[in-house]
């Protein structure tokens, strides 16, 4: 247990004598034990004892004391104003945060201010945007026995169900949706979950049938969810971010009423790419290699101008569709934006100044929201019109396009209502005036007329006052301590009329007031109070007013959303030259693929064909090492995911099948943290490949058996290579040094020999990087070692070794028996036999008998 969680000891064995609001500390810290308890104390938030020595480390501030009439405990604050990246270094070390401010102000109580938990911050249930990122979702997940799955972005309402009958299939789905905290059930696995996705207990009770069941209604109404282990996930995640949105003091329930839209969905829907395709494909993430970073594909097809678009994007690429109907009208709507140049341009720029609507919506239903955002809610529906208008031009022939013109509502009323309201550029503090336009409400005009006429009065004080006194220098001025004044120097005292009060004296001079001056001023400081309250007021109102549009303002950003993501889809179609698919098709046929991320490294890229029918999906493909055996397998894998993402592809044409799951089994990759060598590791994958896969899914191996010896390693891989050819029948590339396995290739009628050539040239070796048929000749390993600089000694020494193989010098014995095979005709004989010898149908001992008869036939 950590020492820094929970109520610290010191303080729970003097509770009964501890101050008031030390014992209020405690008591939060035992209702929020699995968080760093921040309690706030004016402009500061503190923690205390174990936990303060654990921020002050973390946070590296420094450790002070706190002392009370029972002891001296050790405490660290932050300043309240950049409070949100301390949390955040907080939550990147592991913790939870309970952020417990004061609900009272300190002048409205002669006691203790009451202080209560106005949210806890946990990775997975973030919502300030400074600590998210823009174009990506934050998840939380929620995880129940019998495999419930729920996951929510909190910030955006985002809300997914669905229910999972392996433990397997958990974990892709988690890996999926990179859920940054997993809440769970006392009775759910705890395996699936990656080092970073924090796992959180939640109670018990949140996950019982009936309790969740309400707690689902209360938010989605009859919402038939496909089993109880949903219902229980779906329940409890609800419950969870209740909880993490702290108490409230206003009488309001902590519902967080932007969630409307529960999404049900059965992973079969989708393409599955599990966790190792996702990293092996760098879909999201790209790998570092020597230290060095590429691209990941999600960002080379990324042209969305909002963070809107940015995340439905990536959400697209986690879900690539299985449905041919759905794909081709995501592709038409993708053909009719590439046509529209003008449109698709305009549309890109009004997109750029869009903002984050579904973030905005949710922080205003939240009633988190501060007027500057409900001036950039009026902002971004006043861009819609022109949006729409776009698109009338534009959609004609896609009927993606015409739902997204329908869903776009620039809600003219709430945008109305707020530039009715509020100024144009409101301040960031909604407690201290200023938001509201005059003319909105008459009891604030009242007040600053009052305050207006009271500071006019003042402004002419000055001249007035010099008049009546004689005294020429005399001043009005204004400072916050004192407030207003009427300042005469020394020499002029005598003139000063007996109304005047002394206020302060200076070092030359005297500061008065006069009683109506006085007067005044409590006037304008009591309009200006009330105005600000009534500001503060009308505000929350609007607030209140706008929240009640969450829906359809939610229906407008995920058009925007969807139309971001087109229209970047048809930009980088336009800019990459990117042919449209025919998705649907018997098998993989395409002339002129390119990788789609290595293409805008490398200048003069090669594209390759892929000629993969239904009736011999398999290819082995051999080369050189550096020829580019990889880059083309991924590039096929790649291409697939595009098309049924709705994406256009790089190639000149492509016709592909619906591929229901992509597997990729490439490069070794240690699992030291696991515990796992490279081979296990590699073993593992190849198990679940071959446990798994089926005839419509896309099988990439990248050397099989590398991490064992040559024999084990050929003999596994022949194996794997039989059973995918036999019993699977996936369409399958698989990449091998094994030579041997372009024997087994041309054996299996299904399956086909590639090559990748290279030419040995004055310097070494040049690729071509172009595929051919057939088995390749040559490795050129010892070449590659050159260029990457293996000491030359080393290189020569491995030349010698290679040339004796290929044309061995015989030995003694050697040459005796081929002299005397060539002699008695006895070597032909041999050769024969071994010829006639079907191994896979001989055991080792009629091996061994084979052997002995043989070599005794020679003696
Ligand atoms: N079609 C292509 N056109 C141009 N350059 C390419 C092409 N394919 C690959 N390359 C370049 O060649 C390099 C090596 O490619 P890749 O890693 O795919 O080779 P490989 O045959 O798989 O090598 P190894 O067997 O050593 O794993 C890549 O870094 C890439 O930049």
């Amino acid at each position: 247990m950590d020492e820094a969680l929970g109520p610290p000891p010191e303080m729970a064995e003097k509770a009964d004598d501890l101050t008031p609001m030390l014992s209020q500390y405690l008591e939060l810290c035992e209702r929020y034990d699995d968080a760093l308890v921040l309690f706030q104390v004016g402009d500061f938030y503190e923690t205390f004892c174990a936990a303060a020595e654990t921020t002050a480390r973390i946070l590296e501030i420094t450790l002070t004391q706190r002392e009370d009439s029972t002891g001296t405990y050790p405490m660290a604050g932050i300043p309240i104003d950049n409070a949100e990246s301390y949390i955040e270094t907080l939550l990147d070390a592991g913790y939870r945060v309970a952020v417990a401010d004061q609900v009272e102000a300190p002048e409205e109580t002669s006691g203790l201010v009451d202080r209560a938990v106005t949210r806890v911050v946990t990775p997975g249930t973030l919502t300030e945007t400074e600590l998210l990122a823009d174009g990506d979702n934050n998840f939380v997940a929620c995880l129940t026995d019998g495999y419930g799955l729920a996951v929510l972005d909190v910030s955006t309402g985002d809300f997914y169900a669905t229910r999972l009958d392996r433990i397997d299939a958990v974990a892709d789905e988690l890996e999926r949706f990179d859920a940054a905290e997993a809440v769970v059930g006392p009775d759910a696995p705890t395996e699936p979950f990656g080092s970073n996705c924090m796992v959180t207990p939640y109670e018990r009770s949140a996950f019982e049938l009936e309790t969740a069941r309400k707690k689902v209604r209360s938010y989605f109404g009859e919402i038939s969810l496909a089993s109880d282990a949903e219902v229980r996930a779906c329940g409890a995640l609800l419950a969870y971010a209740e909880y993490a949105r702290g108490a409230r003091t206003d009488g309001e329930t902590t519902r967080l009423s932007y969630l409307n839209h529960l999404t049900r969905y059965d992973p079969r829907e989708y393409m599955l790419l599990d966790a190792v395709a996702t990293r092996s494909l760098e879909i999201f993430e790209p790998r570092h290699v020597h230290g060095l970073e590429g691209a990941a594909l999600s960002e080379t097809i990324d042209r969305t101008a909002s963070a809107l678009g940015g995340r439905e994007l990536r959400d697209r690429l986690r879900r690539p569709l299985l449905d041919p109907d759905r794909i081709d009208a995501r592709l038409d709507a993708v053909e009719a934006l590439l046509a529209r140049v003008g449109e698709r341009e305009r549309a890109s720029e009004l997109l750029a100044d869009v903002y984050d609507l579904e973030r905005l919506v949710a922080g205003i239903s939240r009633g988190r929201a501060d007027a500057r955002d409900l001036r950039a809610l009026e902002s971004t529906l006043s861009v819609v019109p022109d949006l729409r208008a776009c698109l009338d031009e534009a959609a004609t022939g896609s009927d993606v396009l015409t739902e997204i013109a329908d869903d776009l509502d620039d809600c003219p009323d709430v945008r109305e209502l707020i530039d009715a309201a509020i100024v144009e550029s409101p301040p960031a503090e909604i407690t201290e005036g200023g938001l509201v336009r005059e003319g909105y409400d008459e009891t604030l005009d009242s007040l600053r007329t009052t305050e207006r006429e009271g500071k006019a009065w003042i402004e002419d004080l000055e001249a007035e006052e010099r008049e009546r006194t004689g005294i020429d220098s005399l001043k009005v001025g204004h400072n916050s301590v004192h407030g207003y004044y009427i300042e005469v120097t020394d020499p002029n005292l005598d003139a000063v009329p007996g109304d005047y009060h002394r206020r302060q004296t200076l070092k030359n001079a005297e500061r008065f007031y006069t009683p109506e001056l006085k007067e005044r001023e409590d006037e304008i400081i009591r309009a200006e109070g009330r105005a600000d309250e009534r500001e503060y007021e009308l505000f929350t109102e609007l607030r209140s007013r706008v929240a009640e549009a969450t829906e359809r303002i939610q229906r407008t950003a995920s058009a925007i959303a969807r139309l971001d993501a087109l229209c970047s889809l048809a930009s980088v179609a336009a800019e990459y030259d990117y042919c449209r698919p025919a998705v649907g098709a018997d098998g993989i046929d395409i002339e002129g693929g390119r990788h789609p991320v290595v293409e805008r490294t490398e200048s003069a890229f090669v594209p390759n064909p892929v000629d993969l029918p239904r009736d011999r999906p398999m290819a082995v493909v051999t080369g050189p090492n550096m020829s580019g055996k990889s880059t083309y397998m991924r590039q096929v894998a790649l291409i697939c995911v595009l098309a049924q993402l709705g994406s256009f592809v790089p190639a000149e044409r492509a016709e592909l099948p619906v591929v229901d799951r992509v597997f990729t089994r490439v490069g070794a990759s240690d699992d030291i943290a696991g515990g796992r060598s490279t081979f296990m590791v590699e073993m593992t994958e190849l198990a679940d490949i071959l446990a798994e896969a089926g005839e419509d899914s896309l099988v990439v191996l990248d050397e099989v058996g590398r991490g064992t010896s040559t024999r084990d390693g050929y003999a596994i891989a022949q194996a794997a290579t039989e059973h995918l050819h036999d019993e699977i029948g996936a369409y399958t590339l698989f990449a091998t040094h094994h030579h041997e396995l372009t024997d087994v290739a041309e054996r299996l009628p299904r399956a086909r020999n590639y090559h990748f050539s290279a030419a040995r040239t004055a310097d070494g070796v040049e690729f071509e990087h172009d595929l051919r048929e057939g088995p390749a000749e040559a490795s050129y390993g010892v070449e590659v070692a050159e260029m990457a600089g293996v000491p030359a000694e080393v290189v020569d020494r491995a030349g010698q070794l290679l040339a004796a193989v290929d044309s061995p010098t015989p030995t003694d014995a050697e040459a005796t028996i081929s002299e005397t095979a060539s002699t008695d005709g006895g070597r032909e004989a041999i050769l024969a036999e071994l010829d006639s010898v079907d191994l896979a149908e001989t055991t080792p001992l009629e091996a061994l008998n084979l052997l002995s008869r043989l070599k005794s036939e020679r003696e």
